[in-house]
C-alpha cells in the first residue's frame, strides 16, 4: 500500500490527506433532516447523516487526492451505528480507489495488539475461513507500550502489504509534556523515530518502508530532524489549517525530491462551506466547497517547493 501511496501522490502531484472527521455539527441541516425523517433523532440517524455527509464530500474529491483518513473516533460517538458508518466509509472510499488511512490510534500488549492489526489490516480466523473485517490500508498506532506492542502490526503489514503511521511528534499543545521530555539528553521523540526507523527497516516497500510516522505540522523544527532521523519513513503530517499549521513551515517534513511526506486537514476540507473563503457555496453546495478547499490546499503546498 505504501507503494500504491506513493505512486498515487507522484500522478496527482498532491500529497494531500482528506480527514474524514464528521461531527455531527458539520452535517449541514438539510442533510441532519433527512436522515432523521428516516430514522428519527437516534443513533442510526445520525449515523446515516454522517455517512451521506461523507459520500457526498468523497465524490467531490476522489480524483484529486490520493488518500482519506477517517478518524474513528467521530464515528464511535454514535456507538454501533456510528462504527457500521465507518465502514460504510471505508469500503466507499476504497470503491473509488482512494488509499484508506483508518485513524484508530491502536496499540496494546503484544496479544491484543495482535488482535486490533488483524481487525483492522489483516484478516481474521473464523472456523476454515479467514476473512476481513475492517480492511483500511493503513492505521495508526500509539508506540507507548514499546515494541510488543507495534511488532503484530508490523508482522499484519508485511503478510498483506498494508501500513502503519507511528505517533512520535503529535501536533496538539500538550504533547512536549512526554514526547519532549529528555532521557541521556535526547528528546523522547527522538528516541521513538528512531525505533520506528528500527521497526520500519526490514518492512521496506519499493521506496519507503510500510512503517511510517506522524509529526505533527506545528512543530517543524522537530519534524526537520525527525525527517532525517527516519529517512525510509513516509510522514503524516497533521494539523494544517483548522490547528494553525501552515505550508510555509512544511518543507523540512519532505526529502528533495518532494516526497516523503503527506499533510492532513480534517475540518479545514469538511467543514470548508462555513468559512467565510467558501462561504459563495452556501450550505447545499458544502462538498463542492470542499473540493475548491481541497484545490487550495493541494496549490498551497505545490507552493513550497
Ligand atoms: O494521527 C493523527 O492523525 C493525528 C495526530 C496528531 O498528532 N494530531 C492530529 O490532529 N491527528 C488527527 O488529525 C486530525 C486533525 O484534524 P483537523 O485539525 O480538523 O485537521 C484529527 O483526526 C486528529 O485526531
Amino acid at each position: 500500500m505504501i507503494n500504491k501511496l506513493v505512486s498515487k501522490i507522484k500522478k496527482m502531484g498532491a500529497p494531500v490527506v482528506v480527514g474524514l472527521d464528521p461531527m455531527l455539527n458539520y452535517v449541514p441541516e438539510f442533510v441532519q433532516k433527512k436522515a432523521f425523517e428516516e430514522y428519527g433523532e437516534t443513533l442510526e440517524g445520525a449515523a446515516e447523516a454522517i455517512w451521506q455527509f461523507n459520500k457526498a464530500i468523497v465524490d467531490q474529491i476522489y480524483d484529486i487526492v490520493p488518500a482519506v483518513k477517517p478518524q474513528i473516533a467521530m464515528y464511535e460517538q454514535f456507538g454501533v451505528p456510528g462504527v457500521a458508518a465507518y465502514k460504510k466509509t471505508v469500503d466507499y472510499c476504497k470503491s473509488k480507489d482512494l488509499v484508506v488511512i483508518g485513524d484508530v490510534k491502536r496499540g496494546d500488549i503484544g496479544s491484543t495488539s495482535a488482535a486490533y492489526a488483524v481487525g483492522h489490516l489483516g484478516k481474521v480466523t473464523v472456523g476454515s475461513k479467514k476473512i476481513t473485517a475492517f480492511d483500511e490500508d493503513f492505521a495508526t498506532v500509539n508506540p507507548y507500550l514499546g515494541t510488543d506492542g507495534i511488532k503484530p502490526f508490523v508482522d499484519v503489514c508485511k503478510e498483506e502489504k498494508k501500513g502503519i503511521f507511528v505517533l512520535v511528534k503529535t501536533s496538539n499543545p500538550s504533547s512536549g509534556e512526554f514526547q519532549d521530555r529528555l532521557i541521556d539528553g535526547r528528546p523522547l521523540y527522538e528516541l521513538v523515530g528512531e525505533k520506528v526507523a528500527e521497526w520500519g527497516a526490514d518492512a521496506m516497500g519499493d521506496e519507503y518502508s510500510y512503517v511510517g510516522c506522524v509529526v505533527g505540522a506545528t512543530y517543524p523544527k522537530m519534524g526537520e530532524i525527525l525527517r532525517k532521523v527516519m529517512p525510509k519513513s513516509y510522514i503524516l503530517v497533521p494539523g494544517y489549517g483548522a490547528q494553525g499549521g501552515t505550508a510555509a513551515s512544511l518543507r523540512p517534513y519532505f526529502n528533495e525530491d518532494g516526497l516523503g511526506a503527506i499533510v492532513n486537514s480534517s475540518r479545514g476540507i469538511i467543514a470548508a462551506y462555513k468559512q467565510e473563503a467558501y462561504s459563495k457555496f452556501g450550505p447545499e453546495h458544502f462538498a463542492e466547497a470542499s473540493r475548491a478547499a481541497a484545490e487550495a490546499m493541494i496549490a498551497d503546498i505545490a507552493s513550497i517547493f
